[in-house]
């Protein structure tokens, strides 16, 4: 299945104006194998993931470290400025790449992502805009704790995240810590309201992690 084929699926509402940014530059060293490939019922992961952001974001690009690996899956596909930095380095290049303002990121291993919670969070960073107080990012907490690997982040972030970078490795908090940084925190019962088991946020890094993933689509139909 290749990109730009018809979602089975479809979606009732038109994208929102802003891009979708899938990181897929790591190295799934526990998984063993490229985690942006693991097979699902919709083709591999990656693919899956950047349907499902289809329906949301009207820009959809791959961050992965350079040269590339998935160009064949006819994906628009953006390359690291910072190779080896880790997911920063993904967002970095993603939010200097985009079209949009807001660019709604999520990493390549999260197969449960679910089109009413990319459309929530990004409709926050919006309706935040309309209002004259734009913020930086939206971020879900969960157990108190930031899920920055499925949240939306502003444009004008790609140089504060390049003056991070350029002092080496630095987490994706990191970002979010910065001085001026204005975060909108999405709490996690308000999540829960479109997304009751909170399975956007459920990353599978492991073997283990990716059979539990499928044990549990399979018993749930
Ligand atoms: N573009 C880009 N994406 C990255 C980079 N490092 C990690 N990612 C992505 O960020 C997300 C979270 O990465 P991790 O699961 O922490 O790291 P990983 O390298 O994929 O996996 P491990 O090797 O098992 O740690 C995944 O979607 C990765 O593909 C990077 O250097 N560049």
């Amino acid at each position: 299945m290749q990109w730009g084929t018809p979602s089975p699926r479809g979606s009732a509402a038109a994208p929102l104006p802003a891009s979708g940014i899938i990181l897929a530059g790591g190295e799934s060293r526990r998984m063993g194998r490229d985690k942006a490939m693991l097979p699902t019922a919709q083709g591999p992961l990656l693919l899956h993931v950047a349907r499902t952001l289809a329906a949301t974001c009207a820009e959809v690009l791959v961050v992965d470290r350079p040269p590339g690996r998935y160009r064949h899956l006819g994906l628009p596909l953006v390359l690291d400025r910072f190779p080896g930095r880790g997911p920063l380095a993904g967002l970095h290049a993603g939010l200097e790449a985009m079209t949009y303002p807001y660019g709604l990121v999520v990493a390549c291993d999260m197969p449960g992502l679910a089109p009413a919670v990319a459309r929530f969070l990004v409709e926050q960073a919006l309706a935040a805009e309309r209002r004259g107080s734009p913020v930086d990012a939206v971020v879900p907490l969960r157990n108190g704790r930031p899920e920055p690997l499925l949240a939306v982040y502003a444009r004008r972030l790609a140089p504060v995240a390049e003056a991070l970078l350029e002092q080496g490795s630095r987490p994706l908090r990191a970002l979010l810590e910065a001085p001026g940084v204005r975060v909108i925190w999405v709490d996690e019962a308000d999540l829960r309201q479109v997304d009751p088991d909170l399975r956007s946020l459920v990353n599978v890094n492991t073997p283990a992690e990716w059979a539990a993933w499928q044990r549990a689509r399979d018993s749930s139909g």
